[in-house]
């Protein structure tokens, strides 16, 4: 049987109030390159990753609905002052029939091999079940994923993981530490270099005086 390809829904919040805890980690930097490097080394990833067939931003930005279309990704704008999870409802509701994952868009170090084992993890052992990754902290949801004709039902926020297992997505395991590596804080920042950024981050960082 051939693997089924995922439609990835990506939410990316306005530039301008994206990211705010991050704001000042990097000096000399303006705060809207490092939300919208973030959210690009992310679609990067998506986009190559060999699981997935469709990605589709939801955002109201023009720059990063620019930069999102001229990657290859769709993109939709949000549901006016709903927030994250009535753009996540909002995407998935585009992709009806198909396995759909919804993923926040602050992992600059995703590596797509990683993508790829964790959307196939979330297709076997629990038919027509929600399925997510929690963050490295263990708190938040980086990834939700749903089989076809399972609505996404997407709980993020904080205390999301826990959200999500409350109304019976099951977590995924797997050690997927470019996965997991949401970027919040400077910390996390460094945490996410260490492990490997994706080209624009890289090169704000290089630009920029590092977090450490
Ligand atoms: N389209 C859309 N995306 C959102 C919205 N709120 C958050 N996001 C995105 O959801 C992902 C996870 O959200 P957070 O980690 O809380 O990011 P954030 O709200 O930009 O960051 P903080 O201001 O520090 O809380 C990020 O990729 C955001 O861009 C929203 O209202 N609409
Ligand atoms: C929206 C979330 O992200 P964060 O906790 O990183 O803000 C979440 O984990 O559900």
């Amino acid at each position: 049987m051939s693997q089924p390809r995922w439609a990835v829904v990506v939410p990316v919040k306005r530039l301008a109030a994206a990211k705010s805890r991050l704001r000042g980690a990097l000096p000399g930097v303006p705060h809207e390159e490092l939300a919208l490097a973030l959210a690009a080394d992310t679609l990067r990833a998506v986009l190559a990753c060999p699981a997935v067939a469709e990605a589709l931003v939801v955002t109201d930005d023009t720059r990063v609905a620019a930069a999102a279309r001229a990657a290859g990704a769709r993109t939709l704008p949000d549901v006016p002052d709903a927030g994250l999870n009535a753009a996540f409802r909002h995407g998935a509701a585009q992709t009806p029939g198909r396995w759909v994952a919804g993923l926040t868009a602050d992992l600059p170090a995703l590596r797509p091999a990683e993508l790829a084992d964790a959307l196939l993890a979330a297709q076997h052992g629990h038919e027509g079940v929600r399925r997510f990754v929690a963050d490295a902290p263990g708190g938040g949801t980086v990834l939700l994923a749903a089989p076809p004709g399972v609505d996404l039902d997407p709980r993020f926020g904080v205390g999301s993981a826990a959200a999500h297992a409350a109304s019976g997505a099951l977590p995924l395991t797997g050690d997927w530490p470019s996965l997991r590596r949401d970027v919040d804080t400077a910390e996390d920042l460094a945490a996410a270099a260490r492990l490997g950024l994706g080209p624009r981050t890289a090169a704000l960082l290089a630009a920029g005086c590092p977090a450490r």
